[in-house]
């Protein structure tokens, strides 16, 4: 058996919105991000993190941001993309663990609604992702609410060498 990790790391800058989307759901808030595509934090930590232990770029290289495809694109796309790559080299998801970094919104609420589409696009069990948050203490860009922040890490397994 073969092993293989990643780790992803995104950041967007918060704007005039009303929502922002983590891991594919909707949180409402009093602002949105500065993005080409969703600006979803968690989802594009996770492609890195999926793309990483491939070795095969990053999300910005399978998805320029100069592509106006992708402009305003649901990002649960490019992970279904990269759970398509694992798999063609004979790659499974073993699991992933995503931690957002923001005052505001509170993620708590809606980690589980993130875990159950992540794993839906991954074809995963839920208990094979986490979705967790933590503030950074007032400090920093995140601490004094400019943006959201999200760092992912994945395990790959493969039965073969
Ligand atoms: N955006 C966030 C930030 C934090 N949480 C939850 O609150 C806990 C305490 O955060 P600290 O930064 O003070 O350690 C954290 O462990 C999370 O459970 C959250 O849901 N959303
Ligand atoms: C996702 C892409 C898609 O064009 O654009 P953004 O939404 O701006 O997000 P970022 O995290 O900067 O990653 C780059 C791009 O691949």
């Amino acid at each position: 058996m073969s092993i293989r990790i990643g780790l992803g790391y995104d950041v967007h800058a918060f704007g005039d919105g009303d929502h922002v989307m983590l891991g594919g759901v909707r949180v409402a808030h009093d602002r949105g991000v500065l993005a080409h595509s969703d600006g979803d934090v968690v989802l594009h930590a996770l492609c890195d993190a999926m793309l990483g232990a491939l070795a095969l770029g990053d999300i910005g290289r399978h998805f320029p941001p100069s592509d106006p495809r992708w402009k305003d694109a649901d990002s649960r796309a490019f992970v279904r993309h990269c759970a398509d790559l694992l798999r063609e080299r004979g790659w499974k998801l073993g699991n992933a663990d995503v931690t957002v970094v923001c005052e505001r919104p509170k993620v708590g609420p809606h980690a589980d609604a993130m875990r159950r589409l992540i794993a839906q696009d991954t074809g995963v069990e839920v208990d094979a992702v986490s979705v967790k948050a933590t503030t950074s203490e007032t400090l920093g860009f995140t601490g004094r609410g400019e943006g959201i922040a999200a760092q992912a890490a994945c395990l790959l397994v493969r039965d073969a060498p």
